[in-house]
């Protein structure tokens, strides 16, 4: 894309017809675009390659989580099918999450890049306490984050509350994707850790993923570059 976008809309459809009309009312010189589980389990990965037809790079958010071979072995498939990103969840552990990067060598010219969830946006104090972990999100974030770093993965999942201190932490070039993104006075839904776009593109956000303030905006091309603007 010649305009290198920090925005990866989130196409959280239950069906690939209303996930195609989204994606045609926007443009891919703009944005990228993510498929997660509700489309994926839904239509499989024929919705994957139409949205690669119609020009866009595609980050399958799928959060694999399992052992090793399992993980490497779904991060082949994503291989296989050309995306642009996807990801896993770091706490599945160093030897995972050095296993898919591994995996990936095998594809030297498109290799996927390989990031790694930390904590979920929709996580605070609170919810960590309740399964067993009695830190901040902050310092778990860091943690997980540098395993990502030292298992060879491109870059993180996390707020972009945290993203000021793991881009000094980590350096330039490890990318941190961040969802939990709202632009002033829209809606937080289920989201807790969240920041405008601007906001986080100062903290050092590499990409932002963005869904419902703009896919349930009544001009989701609008909306994006409305959020652009502010970028
Ligand atoms: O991996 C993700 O993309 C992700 C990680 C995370 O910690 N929080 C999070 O919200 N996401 C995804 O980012 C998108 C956010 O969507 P909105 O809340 O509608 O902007 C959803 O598709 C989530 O699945």
């Amino acid at each position: 894309m010649p305009f290198e976008s920090p925005v990866i809309v989130a196409l959280d459809y239950p069906d690939a017809e209303s996930a195609l009309a989204l994606a045609d009312r926007l443009n891919p010189q703009r944005c990228r675009v993510k498929v997660g589980k509700e489309l994926f389990t839904a239509c499989g990965p024929s919705v994957v390659e139409s949205l690669q037809y119609k020009g866009f790079e595609v980050f399958l958010d799928l959060k694999f989580h399992d052992i090793p071979n399992t993980t490497a072995n779904a991060v082949k498939a994503a291989a296989e099918l050309g995306v642009w990103m996807v990801n896993v969840h770091a706490s599945g552990g160093r030897s995972m999450m050095g296993a898919c990067r591994e995996m990936l060598e095998r594809y030297p010219g498109n290799r996927p890049l390989l990031t790694a969830v930390t904590i979920l946006t929709s996580l605070e104090q609170s919810d960590l306490q309740e399964i067993g972990l009695d830190i901040e999100p902050m310092v778990q974030v860091q943690r997980l984050a540098r395993l990502a770093q030292e298992s060879g993965l491109d870059g993180v999942v996390c707020s972009a509350r945290e993203a000021r201190a793991l881009r000094g932490a980590l350096g330039d070039d490890f990318l941190l994707v961040t969802p939990g993104i709202r632009p002033a006075e829209s809606n937080t839904d289920d989201q807790k850790r969240i920041v405008t776009p601007a906001q986080a593109i100062e903290n050092g956000s590499s990409y932002l993923v963005i869904g419902r303030p703009i896919t349930r905006s009544d001009n989701p091309a609008n909306a994006l570059e409305a959020i652009l603007a502010t970028c």
